[in-house]
């Protein structure tokens, strides 16, 4: 397939962007740290035990901090050139594309459909794509949606095409008028179009309120009837198919929705367990070399996706270095305040992508079938195919039986993938519906490996990174490639009771993993292929839990050692490293954000947000897997709510969307619920304030306990800090409705404070 001549420019090139000012940067802070300990410890025993949980916090912040700077020590990045396929790729391969969804109310069926309209409009031949949808929510609203959705592709893509628009998510790119300059046949088509999606826009609400309009269609929503989200059989439905045909019908590729089989008695392992049966479905079907994987709501923002993804897997197969098993692409968002996940992956996304390679997170993902089919980097030859050892052992037929389960059309189908063959071509899809809908059942699973060591692995809920460590202890690498504009976009709930479940979900799924006997990087590192820094890039993700509870204590130690009397921080030169090192992560954290267009308000967000997630939903997440290893409950998958922002005006980035402050009005406007995870946020708040009000009327224990002196102006300063980072609660104190913290929390957090104070004051 690829035509390799070495005369030819390269598909793609690595981009290295270390940086000697950085690394210094870094290196001081880490001296400065251990300069801080060491001072720590000699003088323990002159100091009481407040110094003590000072030293326990900053050795684990001086371990994380130890963590980063290896993983960002060589940021690297490819930069693809999709301009140069054409030359040097003569056929180039099918890619399958899935979406997800789960829940037509939490994630609106539109939503859905804008994302399908982005993929099957990429840049790429139609007959080489196929999009499968795959809905644990077993909606016919979902699917209505769809067939409503492949008519207006009909129109919708041919457009796209001839006029050769870059936003292909109509929600998106109806934001923006013609401009003046555009050609009268252009500003026709677009106001025909324009009309069209408002008409599938509206069919689409009317039929949300009437379940009529699915059922009076005909009998194709029979499948539907009498059917719960957690109860029904396995439905597989060709919604289009791309018969080559003539005209723009040509345009659209295959369309194929799936609900997979659900029973009440069956854990359905969430977004893992629907992945794999997308993986089953689409092998069956078309059975692509490569797949793309898409959240419902991150939609294709640069048309080149798919072309610019291809450019690193033929590239490194024609360097003899099959070695790539997924390329990421960043995630960016169209909404809300997210500047620090863009950061974050810009730097510490680098940084792991110069290792071996970037951590799969679950969107915006393109991963090689044949790699998700479990094999390891030694089983490839040198040519690429699989060598012979391997080939004995992984396709003998009732070994492949044992491990993909009992259907003859799907271990057929892993053959051929595992040979990068294609499937024999059946007349139509429809052929193979029956064989799908026969993979998409509950128990077709059963004692097989799918989840273990086959397709996306299941026990946990952040099941992205736990397959990215299973493929990276094989010796595969992953490639990062993060274009401008951002080649996908999605949304993300605002400061409030969604994000923080998010990101308790997240924290504990990362936990599921560490503890994982089979999974866990540090098997990974000793047992398997996973090189040391990029084990200790997962552990810096894996571990996000667990530094909830240093966090926890940092932030109340200003108060109880100005209530206690009691030095937390040492006086004299080391007071002076102490603030330099808390001066100089300011300025180096501010630097980033700013490199990067951000403001300093932004910035200051970012810091505030990272404390209230650390102490709040992280440390539940804590609770969670204790609950799960205790066997009491299981962790849990809440699908995230996505709404259709209405947003002003769409451009180019999504940074420069933040900077007309549109979608940002109402950042750093939190919203409380009666969760119990804002209970730790509130009582720090409480007690840092009484701590400062009983300072200032000189409410302290009397003597200090120790020789080095008592607390003073620089304990007060860490009170108001901490108050001051967890500012969104101190307004949340005196809001109202969604935006105020409610009684109950409130209560329980002044009880608690009480507590903490008479603790403090007594002990
Ligand atoms: O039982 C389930 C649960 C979820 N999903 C889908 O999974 C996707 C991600 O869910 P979302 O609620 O948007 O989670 P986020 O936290 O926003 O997603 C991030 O984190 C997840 C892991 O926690 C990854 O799966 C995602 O790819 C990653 O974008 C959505 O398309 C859902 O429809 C399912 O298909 N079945
Ligand atoms: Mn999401």
């Amino acid at each position: 397939m690829a035509e390799s001549s070495s005369s030819l420019p390269p598909l793609c090139e690595r981009i290295s962007y270390t940086n000697y000012f950085l690394r210094a940067v870094d290196l001081t802070i880490l001296g400065l740290l251990f300069s801080l300990l060491l001072h720590r410890i000699l003088l323990m025993r002159q100091n009481d035990t407040a110094w003590v949980v000072a030293f326990f916090c900053e050795s684990c912040f001086s371990f994380v901090w130890l963590v980063i700077t290896f993983v960002k020590w060589t940021p690297a990045e490819y930069k693809p050139y999709p301009e140069r396929l054409d030359e040097r790729i003569h056929d180039l391969p099918s890619v399958d594309m899935f979406v997800t969804t789960a829940d037509p109310v939490r994630e609106p069926p539109i939503l859905v459909v804008n994302t399908v309209l982005s993929l099957l409009a990429v840049n790429y031949p139609a007959n080489k794509l196929a999009c499968y949808v795959s809905d644990d929510g077993c909606s016919p609203l979902t699917y209505f949606s769809l067939k409503e959705a492949t008519k207006f592709a009909k129109i919708w893509v041919p457009f796209c095409k001839k006029h050769s628009v870059r936003v292909r998510a109509p929600f998106r790119y109806f934001l923006n008028h013609p401009t003046a300059t555009e050609s009268s046949e252009f500003s026709k088509d677009w106001e025909m179009m324009k009309s069209e999606y408002e008409k599938l826009c509206r069919k689409v609400e009317d039929a949300t309120g009437d379940s009529h309009w699915f059922h009076a269609d005909d009998d194709d929503f029979e499948a539907f009837s009498n059917t719960k989200p957690n109860d029904h059989s396995a439905i597989v439905k060709v919604v289009w198919e791309n018969k080559g045909g003539v005209g723009d019908e040509k345009e659209v590729p295959h369309i194929v929705y799936i609900s997979r089989e659900k029973r009440p008695n069956y854990f359905h392992n969430y977004k893992a367990g629907a992945m794999n049966v997308l993986i089953r479905v689409s092998g069956m079907m078309t059975n692509a070399p490569y797949m793309l994987n898409v959240d419902c709501d991150m939609y294709v923002n640069e048309a080149d996706v798919v072309r610019q993804a291809m450019c690193i897997f033929l590239q490194k197969s024609t360097m003899n270095s099959n070695d790539c098993a997924f390329v990421q692409y960043p995630q960016d968002f169209y909404d809300s305040n997210v500047d620090e996940l863009i950061v974050l992956q810009a730097y510490m996304g680098r940084g792991i992508a110069g290792i071996q390679g970037s951590l799969c997170a679950g969107s915006g993902c393109f991963q090689s079938r044949r790699v998700m089919y479990g094999i390891s980097l030694d089983d490839l030859g040198a040519d690429g195919k699989l060598s012979s050892v391997a080939t004995r052992d992984y396709l003998a037929e009732d070994l492949l039986a044992r491990e993909f389960g009992n259907s003859k059309e799907m271990v057929a189908s892993v053959v051929n993938a595992l040979q990068r063959k294609l499937n024999p071509q059946h007349s139509s899809l429809t052929v193979s519906i029956e064989a799908a809908q026969e993979v998409g059942h509950c128990d077709h699973e059963n004692q097989t490996s799918w989840g273990k060591t086959v397709g996306w692995l299941y026990g946990s809920t952040t099941e992205d990174v736990h397959t990215s460590v299973g493929i990276h202890s094989r010796g595969w690498t992953s490639s990062y490639i993060s274009p401008d504009p951002p080649a996908f976009l999605g949304a993300m709930p605002p400061g409030g009771p969604e994000v923080m479940l998010q990101q308790r979900r997240w924290a504990a799924g990362m936990l599921e993993i560490l503890f994982n006997k089979r999974t866990t990087p540090f098997v990974g590192m000793i047992f398997r292929k996973l090189t040391f820094r990029q084990c200790l890039a997962y552990l810096w993700a894996f571990t996000w839990g667990l530094r909830s509870i240093p966090e926890l204590f940092y932030c109340l130690l200003p108060a109880y050692c100005l209530l206690h009397n009691s030095a937390l921080f040492p006086k004299g030169v080391y007071l002076g490293v102490i603030i330099t090192i808390v001066g100089i992560h300011c300025l180096y954290t501010l630097w980033e954000f700013m490199s990067l267009g951000f403001s300093v308000q932004s910035w200051f967000i970012s810091q505030s947000f990272g404390r209230i997630k650390s102490t709040c939903c992280w440390l539940f997440s804590i609770y969670d897997i204790t609950l799960k290893f205790l066997g009491i409950s299981k962790t849990n998958f809440v699908v995230t709510k996505k709404t259709m922002p209405e947003t002003r005006s769409e451009s180019g980035s999504a940074k420069s969307q933040r900077e007309d402050g549109c979608p940002n009005q109402d950042s750093g406007k939190f919203e409380f619920d009666g969760s119990l995870c804002f209970l730790p946020g509130t009582f720090i708040v409480l007690v840092n304030l009484a701590a400062l009000v009983g300072h200032s009327m000189g409410l302290r224990r009397s003597s200090p306990s120790h020789k080095e002196g008592g607390s003073g102006l620089a304990e007060a300063c860490g009170c108001v800090l901490v108050v001051t980072l967890f500012l969104p609660f101190l307004k949340g104190m005196f809001e109202k409705g969604k935006y105020g913290i409610p009684l109950s929390t409130l209560s329980k957090a002044a009880s608690l404070a009480v507590l903490f104070v008479v603790f403090s004051l007594g002990n």
